[in-house]
């Protein structure tokens, strides 16, 4: 094959999407009434496709995109956003109102739990269906079949009906047999999240192996998959894009601004005291956030007000990222019970020099614990927050200042 042809299959769009719109009817009754009538008017052609009626509502609205050979696009955005259903019909199982899809080559699909699959007949049978449905002839899928067996780890039970597995044996069932029949485009939803760690690294290795020669749609919830995979995006908001392109970073900004919750919220309280001050000091304001460079010191003030003695006490301090996991966790207070209570209050400075979490959002929790008996005292969630600037988009939480050097060998 000459370079030329060669990058013209690279660059060859597997998925064309063009103004794709989708309604739904909020309830069953007026939805029947509707088809009924639709039928009656004539099956698709109707002229109000694109109007919606009372009760109706967008669950796709005018998504438009292509997709070539060894580009993967993430779908992201909140419940009920309509990525499911944008799915579906490009899977073929459900018709839009509106607009078109044109794929070529073949599809493989893990959309449902146990969708595409006959519950009563076992794991065999549904390869050979589903293989067929893909287009493979009985020879080529006898070829592949003790691959996707042995991928999905079910040489036990593969001759069970498929309605006893498990939901993560179907999921393991699904993917092997999307997977392992190498699609021209391979379709992914969340159910991926079904699967134990094993197999969904396992999953990640096959979509990086496969990648090149495939275009992939992925939808998650979990924005480091998102991140690790995909290389465009379109974030959905009520079946609209509401941001799309290649700056996967931004998309990913956009939705967990979405869901930022800045209330602090006191989980726990024994009555010894408030927090009535917590302020990271240094830094700048913007967007009502406290921004810090990468590998400036982090400097908190906190003042608890007494309400009762306090004698020797630990202080907890937790940092945690977007997605409210906890990263790190600053050393407790070494000194002994010798704080300056002013005014019945007591003044902290902590300090943690040259801070290196990556660039991102983060909170921190703060508690306090009696040091002797270790009782809880006090414990508030998303005290603070603040953001990490850095030029680099880095997903691992920490990026750790290094150099690089020659080694001289003696
Ligand atoms: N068959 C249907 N009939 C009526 N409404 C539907 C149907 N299927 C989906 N919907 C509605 O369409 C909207 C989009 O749903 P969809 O499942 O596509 O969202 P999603 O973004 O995949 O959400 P999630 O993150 O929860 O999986 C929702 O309001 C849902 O209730």
């Amino acid at each position: 094959m000459n370079p030329e042809q060669n990058t013209q299959t690279d660059n060859e769009v597997l998925v064309k999407v063009e103004g794709l719109s989708k309604k739904f009817c909020k309830d069953l009754k007026t939805s029947l009434w509707y088809g009924v009538k639709d039928l009656m008017t004539g099956i698709g052609g109707s002229t109000n496709e694109r109007e919606l009626r009372p009760k109706e509502f967008w669950a796709v609205k005018d998504i438009n995109f292509e997709l070539r050979r060894g580009e993967c696009l993430g779908l992201i955005g909140h419940n009920g956003a309509g990525k499911s259903t944008l799915l579906k019909i490009l899977n073929g199982l459900i018709n839009p109102d509106a607009g078109k899809v044109t794929i070529k080559g073949r599809v493989g699909a893990l959309i449902e739990l146990g969708a595409g699959f006959n519950p009563i007949l076992s794991g065999r049978e549904n390869i050979y269906n589903n293989g067929a449905i893909l287009g493979f002839t009985r020879q080529e899928i006898d070829q592949k079949l003790d691959a996707i067996i042995a991928f999905a780890e079910l040489e036990e039970f593969i001759d069970m009906p498929v309605q006893h597995y498990s939901s993560g044996m179907k999921v393991r069932l699904g993917f092997a047999v999307a997977a392992q029949m190498e699609p021209d485009v391979l379709i992914i939803d969340e159910v991926l999240a079904v699967g134990d760690l094993g197999f969904v690294l396992k999953c990640f290795k096959t979509i990086d192996r496969i990648l090149p020669n495939t275009a992939v749609i992925f939808v998650s919830h979990s924005m480091p998959m998102i991140s690790r995979m995909c290389n465009q995006i379109i974030l959905m908001e009520k079946g609209q894009s509401k941001f799309q392109g290649e700056d996967v970073g931004k998309a990913i900004d956009l939705y967990y601004t979405r869901f930022s919750n800045s209330e602090s919220n006191v989980i726990f309280d024994d009555g010894t005291l408030n927090l009535e001050k917590a302020e990271i000091i240094g830094g700048e304001i913007r967007d009502n956030l406290k921004q810090l460079h990468w590998k400036e010191d982090f400097k908190v003030h906190l003042k608890f007000k007494l309400l009762k003695e306090l004698k020797d006490f630990e202080c907890f301090i937790i940092i945690l990222d977007k997605e409210q996991r906890p990263v790190a966790s600053l050393e407790r207070n070494k000194r002994n019970n010798n704080f300056t209570v002013n005014n019945n209050a007591i003044n902290l400075l902590v300090v943690h020099k040259n801070i290196q979490l990556s660039k991102g959002v983060y909170s921190v929790n703060v508690a306090i614990r009696n040091k002797g008996n270790k009782e809880p005292i006090f414990r508030m969630n998303s005290v603070l927050s603040f953001q990490i600037v850095h030029h680099e988009e880095t997903w691992e939480p920490f990026l750790l200042e290094s150099e690089f050097i020659d080694f001289k060998t003696i």
